[in-house]
């Protein structure tokens, strides 16, 4: 084969090409570390709780906040091993990555040596390369397709990059030797496929040294025994240096990305933590303890919502309020711990009796509130008739014996109505009932009697 002399341009490209790449891995991985949480025990935790501003946590919220914030150091200590399955699989992906664009480094190989290396020996040194790469890609495929778990595919990772380092690694002991300047740019390119698995490997620093430890073995044994370059020994000691250092900073590098995802995942698993902590501080706000049915608080937010829906959407809806007869008694007979077991049971029945839309809340002691979202006022009062009914039927505690019945007024919001009007409308029907005999259900509006039997009167506000 005829041996051309070397192409000034192509000398530059080379050089260019293969200076510029680990400086872009440096630069890549620097932004990487960046982009990594900070430390989470450096955020201001207390002063956020301490801010005054437009913020006043409940002390419930207090109390699960802390809570939540305490297991950070927990979390930290317990996850290391998370964080090192998580990297194993995190650097699985990336090799694959990396295997995929070989090719794209072959090419660049055969190009510089194209027409200065005799074709055999690119052809050979290709076959081989590709031949373990193939062989590589298939093994780490099987591990991906596995889950790649640290504790079971260990050793096949570690094949994996000592055979990757070892394609490489061979470059030497078929392409150097032909041309001076071809010989210092494969040197390069090897520098910089080092330098390019510093980040592959990153988060699995110990297959990276697999990789470059057999790089290098194969590519000095290459350089000193097979290669008949005049600096095989300049070659051999600088990539050995080279590849030490790299070595070297790359655990420091590695330990950082490690921290990160230690950090990445404390930070998600805190902040579900806070999630789920919030949305029991904010359900146990909305809901009364005794009953379980939501409160005065949340029932206002509920009734807010019907307004606003009812001016967008023109949709009319209907409230019931409750109101246990002679509750008082109750209690002043068998002791407040049965009348609140009659309230528990009282609500439970209530809520048995409603649409899953409707919403029950407990308006205040004896008294209960639902809310019948579109819902008319004739629908309304035969609802609120199948609940007293309901209640005076059978009782409501067996041991002891405790059987209730209930007033019930009923209004239905009108256009131009406040919500305090509703409920004193509401609140009058109730008023109503109590005056003309109790157990019985009142609407607060004039309205045509029903084939349903409810009682209707006459009731203006
Ligand atoms: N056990 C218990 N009793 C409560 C609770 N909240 C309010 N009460 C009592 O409920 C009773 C309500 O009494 P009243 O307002 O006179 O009403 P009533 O006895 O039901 O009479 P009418 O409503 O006129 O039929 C009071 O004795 C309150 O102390 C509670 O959470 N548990």
């Amino acid at each position: 084969m005829n041996i051309k002399n070397p192409r000034s341009s192509l000398e530059n490209a080379g050089f260019c090409f293969c200076s510029a790449v680990p400086a872009a891995q440096q630069i890549a991985i620097s932004r990487l570390l960046v982009c990594y949480p900070r430390q989470l025990n450096q955020l201001p935790w207390d002063n956020f709780l301490a801010q005054p501003a437009g913020f006043t946590p409940s002390p419930p919220f207090i109390q699960a906040y802390r809570q939540a914030v305490s297991t950070i150091d927990s979390i930290s200590q317990s996850d290391t091993a998370i964080a090192r399955a998580k990297g194993f699989s995190e650097c699985v992906i990336a090799l694959r990555r990396a295997l995929t664009t070989t090719p794209v480094g072959w090419s660049l190989a055969v190009w510089f040596c194209w027409g200065r290396v005799p074709l055999g020996s690119i052809v050979s040194w290709l076959a081989t390369a590709a031949f373990v790469w193939a062989g590589s890609l298939f093994v780490l495929q099987r591990v991906i397709g596995a889950g790649s778990k640290v504790d079971v595919h260990r050793s096949w990772v570690h094949w994996v990059a000592a055979l990757d380092g070892f394609g490489w690694g061979l470059s030497t002991w078929f392409l150097v030797g032909y041309d001076p300047v071809l010989d210092a740019i494969l040197m390069a390119l090897l520098c910089g496929v080092t330098s390019i698995n510093a980040q592959v490997y990153g988060t699995y620093v110990s297959a990276y040294y697999s990789q470059i430890g057999v790089q290098l073995a194969v590519s000095v044994l290459g350089l000193l025994t097979a290669s008949n370059s005049p600096s095989a020994l300049d070659f051999a000691a600088g990539l050995g240096v080279f590849i030490a250092l790299t070595a070297y900073y790359s655990r420091a590098i590695a330990q950082r990305l490690m921290e990160g995802i230690r950090l990445q995942y404390a930070n998600g698993l805190l902040a579900a933590q806070l999630r789920s902590a919030l949305q029991k501080v904010e359900l146990d706000a909305a809901t009364d303890a005794l009953t379980g049915q939501w409160n005065r608080r949340a029932l206002d937010n509920f009734l807010k919502q019907q307004v606003e829906l009812q001016t967008v959407a023109y949709q009319p809806f209907s409230i019931l309020m409750l109101d246990i007869d002679f509750f008082k008694q109750i209690n002043d007979e068998l002791g407040h711990m049965v009348g609140d077991d009659v309230l528990r049971a009282f609500a439970h029945r209530l809520r048995a009796d409603l649409r899953p839309g409707d919403f029950c809340a407990r308006f205040g002691g004896e008294e209960f509130l639902v809310v019948l979202p579109q819902t008319a006022l004739g629908v309304a009062l035969e609802v609120a008739e199948r609940i007293r009914k309901g209640i005076a039927q059978s009782p409501l505690l067996e041991k002891p014996r405790v059987q209730v019945t209930v007033s019930i007024g009923v209004s239905t919001m009108e256009q131009g109505q406040s919500i305090a009007e509703l409920l004193a409308r509401a609140d009058a029907a109730v008023y109503h009932a109590k005056n003309t005999g109790r157990n019985q259900v009142r609407p607060s509006v004039n309205m045509p009697a029903q084939a349903s039997g409810v009682a209707h009167q006459d009731f203006l506000m």
